[in-house]
């Protein structure tokens, strides 16, 4: 059998008791092998044991029971100078003798080989030249230690462990003091050199995730008390990572081989974004308690509180019926923290709704009847937005003369008043027929609904696209399609059109509520199963200024609709 490299057999650790009392038994029954040219990783929680075990191993505390092996030999048993030939050991030591240079530090490593004198022979200051050589220290070797950085410093503490020439090497924590990258560097190093000088090389620390990409083996120590070992792959798969680690902040991904905040409570979010920039705004907006829907599946995955794509620079946020865009991350992620109070305290009427979602019900309503067209559609030629309708008094007033000469020389106020309400007609119907055959709530966003001049019939919609919300709670969703179309669309509309045309406004209002009662009976004519909703929502709508005592039907739907009740 291959007795190289270190083992553990039955290994007992811990402190033994003072003035009478019972020793304190920290690790029992250990039985573990750190090979020699691999790096072995020994990780575990606080407190569970990681330099009790390591002091043991390096013989600097007496094991309680059973034995630590170095190349075959019990630790205990073999003397001092030459346990130092084949085993080395770097502490966490800040402090390291002050006035020496870090060719002298290192050189303190030939010691076990120098006999009596402590002389070093011209072989030793090779050693040792080639030691600093080997951490990549060899321009360092003039400058006083104490002068260095942390991680320079650790490196010639380790040049001083090589110039040892041990079989194996124990280090606790050496990287506890350095950055990113000196911790990166530093363990790739050690495992070099357990590769190239057929080291055992046992490395403890916290950098957990570091640790599973470096390690050739690791040991685990539980705060049961337990060491499992095994690759790093075997470890995770077998659950024991997570079992050992996960707290009640962070869990351990196993498929990532990293640590994730545990899942907030804050509510259901869908990205959209580019694939570099996905896992930037998930991550932020999870800081805030986001949890991400899992995307796939032919509408996009699971429904969504909150829908945030990149929108140029910037990004869009969808959450109950607000669409609002934002410049930074920062500013989108400090917004998302209040929005996740609101919806700890009420949850939202609306959920965004997916583009395939929202397509589909506009397309379904579309064959309800020419009145509910709103095609989804390329936007050719001659589609203008409806928002230039309200903002341009000129292009409102060529359509109007456009509707005069339609209907034949009709006064202009005439001609506006039925624009007016065929307009109303055009934006009712499709989101009315969403709301209530297909449950989405279609953002009629006045920059991407488009309107084409046509003679001699009411003005086509189109957009090429449009944002839509799913319907959570149907009690509050008359409140939010008002919002839709009367706040945002007809009321900028009449103002235009008093604008153009001496009217007052309550024709204007009246001619809205018809054209609201007209969507009303042609839904309940080719969907009579759903009248009651039909007459409900009209009615709710119908309530609510300033559609309302606009002098039109109080009751939406007259007579016979009220059959099918
Ligand atoms: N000198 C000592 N006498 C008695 N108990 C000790 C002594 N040193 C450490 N312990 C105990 O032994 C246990 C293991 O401590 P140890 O320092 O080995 O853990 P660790 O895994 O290295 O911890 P950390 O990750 O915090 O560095 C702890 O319960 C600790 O309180």
């Amino acid at each position: 059998m291959d007795d190289r490299g270190l083992r553990l057999d039955g290994v007992c650790a811990g402190y033994p008791g003072r003035r009478g009392h019972a020793p304190r038994r920290v690790l029992d029954g250990l039985a573990a092998t750190a090979a020699s040219g691999e790096l072995t990783v020994l990780i575990g929680p606080n407190g569970t044991g990681k330099s009790t075990l390591l002091r043991t191993m390096a013989g600097l505390q007496p094991a309680l029971g059973g034995r630590v092996l170095v190349d075959g030999g019990a630790v205990e048993a073999i003397p001092a100078p030459e346990l130092a030939r084949r085993l080395a050991v770097v502490l966490t030591e800040r402090d390291v003798p002050a006035l020496l240079t870090a060719r002298e530090l290192a050189a303190l490593g030939r010691h076990p080989h120098t006999g009596f004198t402590g002389r070093l022979s011209a072989a030793d200051h090779d050693v040792v030249a080639w030691a600093l050589e080997a951490v990549h220290a060899a321009h360092l070797a003039d400058r006083p230690v104490t002068e260095l950085s942390d991680g320079e410093r650790q490196r010639v503490l380790v040049a001083r462990a090589l110039a040892q020439e041990p079989s194996a090497i124990l280090l606790d924590e050496p990287t506890a003091f350095l950055d990113v990258t000196s911790r990166v560097a530093l363990m790739g190093l050690l495992r070099r050199l357990a590769r190239d000088r057929g080291l055992a090389v046992v490395v403890s620390t916290h950098d957990l995730e570091l640790a599973l990409r470096v390690a050739d083996r690791l040991w685990l120590l539980t705060p049961g008390g337990l060491l499992h070992t095994g690759t790093p792959e075997e470890l995770t798969v077998a659950g024991l990572i997570g079992a050992a680690f996960d707290g009640d902040e962070l869990s351990f991904d196993p498929a990532s081989g990293v640590f994730v905040l545990r899942e907030g409570d804050a509510g259901r979010l869908r990205v959209t974004a580019g694939d570099n920039h996905t896992p930037l705004l998930e991550r932020a907006l999870a800081r805030e308690g986001w949890r991400t829907s899992r995307r796939g599946g032919e509408d996009g995955g699971e429904p969504a509180d909150l829908a945030v794509r990149q929108a140029g620079d910037g990004y869009v946020a969808a959450f109950d019926g607000d669409v609002i865009p934002f410049a930074t991350l920062p500013e989108l992620a400090a917004w998302s923290r209040r929005a996740a109070d609101t919806l700890r305290e009420t949850p939202p009427a609306l959920l965004p709704a997916t583009p395939a979602a929202v397509s589909d019900a506009v397309a379904g309503v579309s064959t309800l009847g020419g009145r509910f067209a709103l095609e989804i559609d390329q936007l050719g030629e001659g589609w203008r937005p409806l928002a230039d309708l309200f903002a341009d008094p000129g292009v409102l007033a060529e359509v109007i003369d456009a509707v005069a000469g339609r209907l034949g020389a009709a006064e202009r106020e005439a001609s506006a008043t039925i624009l007016f309400q065929e307009i109303a007609a055009r934006l009712w119907a499709p989101s009315i027929g969403a709301v209530i055959a297909h449950d989405v709530l279609v953002d009629l966003d006045p920059r991407r609904v488009h309107w084409r001049a046509v003679t001699g019939e009411p003005l086509p919609l189109r957009a090429a696209d449009l944002d839509g919300w799913r319907i959570r709670d149907p009690a509050r969703i008359a409140g939010h399609l008002h919002r839709t179309v009367v706040t945002e669309l007809l009321e900028p509309l009449a103002a235009t059109v008093q604008g153009a045309v001496r009217i007052s406004a309550d024709p204007l209002w009246g001619d809205a509520a018809s054209a609201l009662t007209g969507t009303v009976r042609a839904l309940a004519r080719v969907r009579p199963q759903l009248t009651d909703a039909a007459v409900a929502l009209g009615r709710e709508l119908l309530a609510m200024p300033p559609l309302r005592g606009t002098g039109e039907p109080a009751e939406p739907v007259p007579g016979p609709l009220h059959t099918g009740s």
